[in-house]
């Protein structure tokens, strides 16, 4: 299977370089200035799951140049959505490729469908806190990593099998999940408590979990999301959001979210595409979301 990676941020050369690690072909689809980088720097991961380093990385910089891919995976921001949508779908129109979109949130699926097709659209997201240095390499804080996917429609089982069986030679974890749109919102409900909770006070986890009043505000993100995820035809019990919530303790006092790194560095952030994504769910249904969107406005 021939894979095309579409960005090459933290998420998308961080699970890239591990599959090309494990000798998988794997290409890069970039801009220019990513792509000097990445010519004169190499591409490298710095992981407790393991370094690795290579300077033989296949990059494309034009669309009109990509061909014999089976399967795209989406690693841009929310807010580069728009703007690649059209090379997209040229890839997928001159491939016939699948893709698999790794954005956190979840509006990203409907425009996705509407460009290439629902058949050709997996589910799927990323699990890694990861972020590029100067020279851009990624730099993963966490003990492990791990895609999630599955598929949407039954066109799409032969190339999630094969993601599948990649997982043992990967040092990440490639998952298949049954219930994927589920799993989607559940990375959604905590995306969208973390980042914004982390963002609105510029403080690492520590300081949520350790104040009865932030973490409230937390809490009551995530049974907001809960809300939304509902009327969108995905139920989460209470006991659901009590999991999340204690597996978010668990973290450790310094870990952070992407969208803060974000802010930290004075990088755009991805406000619009979770919490104002959760914004317009709301809007759709009808439905209040004073906590949410507060953190929003904020
Ligand atoms: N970082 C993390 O720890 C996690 C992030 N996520 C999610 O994954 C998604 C990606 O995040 P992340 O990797 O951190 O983001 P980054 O900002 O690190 O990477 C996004 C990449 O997309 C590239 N890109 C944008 N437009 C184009 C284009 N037209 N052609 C080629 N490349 C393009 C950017 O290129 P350029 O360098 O040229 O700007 C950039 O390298 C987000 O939705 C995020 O929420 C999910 C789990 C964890
Ligand atoms: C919560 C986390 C770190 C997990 O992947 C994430 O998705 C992010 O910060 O963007």
């Amino acid at each position: 299977m021939n894979i095309l990676v579409f960005g090459a941020g933290a998420v998308g050369a961080y699970f890239g370089g591990r599959m090309l690690e494990a000798n998988y072909s794997v290409s890069f689809f970039v801009r220019e200035k990513r792509a000097k980088q990445l010519k004169k720097e190499g591409l490298k991961l710095i992981s407790p799951e393991g370094e690795f380093e290579t300077k033989n990385v296949t990059l494309y910089t034009s669309e009109k140049e990509v061909k014999n891919i089976d399967l795209v995976i989406l690693a841009v921001k929310g807010y580069h959505l728009d703007s690649v949508i059209l090379q997209l779908k040229l890839i997928t129109e001159q491939t016939g490729a699948f893709v698999l979109p790794l954005l956190n949130g979840f509006e990203h699926i409907d425009k996705l469908d509407q460009a290439v097709g629902k058949e050709k659209v997996l589910g799927g997201f990323a699990y890694i806190f990861a972020t590029l240095n100067q020279q851009g390499h990624v730099v993963h804080g966490g003990n492990s990593s791990s895609i999630k996917f599955g598929s949407r429609h039954e066109s799409q089982m032969d190339v999630c099998n094969h993601l599948n069986s990649m997982n043992q030679h990967v040092k990440t974890n490639l998952l298949l999940d049954e219930n994927i749109i589920k799993e989607m919102w559940r990375k959604y409900l905590l995306i969208t408590a973390f980042s914004g909770i982390t963002s609105a006070t510029q403080l690492p986890s520590g300081f949520t979990i350790n104040s009865e009043a932030t973490l409230n505000v937390f809490k009551n993100i995530l049974v907001e999301m809960s809300f939304i995820a509902k009327k969108e035809g995905v139920i989460f019990a209470e006991e659901e959001i009590a999991k999340i919530i204690s597996s978010f303790k668990r973290y450790p006092e310094n870990t952070t979210s992407s969208m803060h790194q974000d802010l930290r560095k004075g990088l755009p952030i991805e406000v619009n595409h979770l919490q104002g994504g959760a914004v317009r769910y709301a809007q759709k249904h009808n439905i209040t979301i004073p906590v949410v969107e507060t953190i929003y406005g904020i």
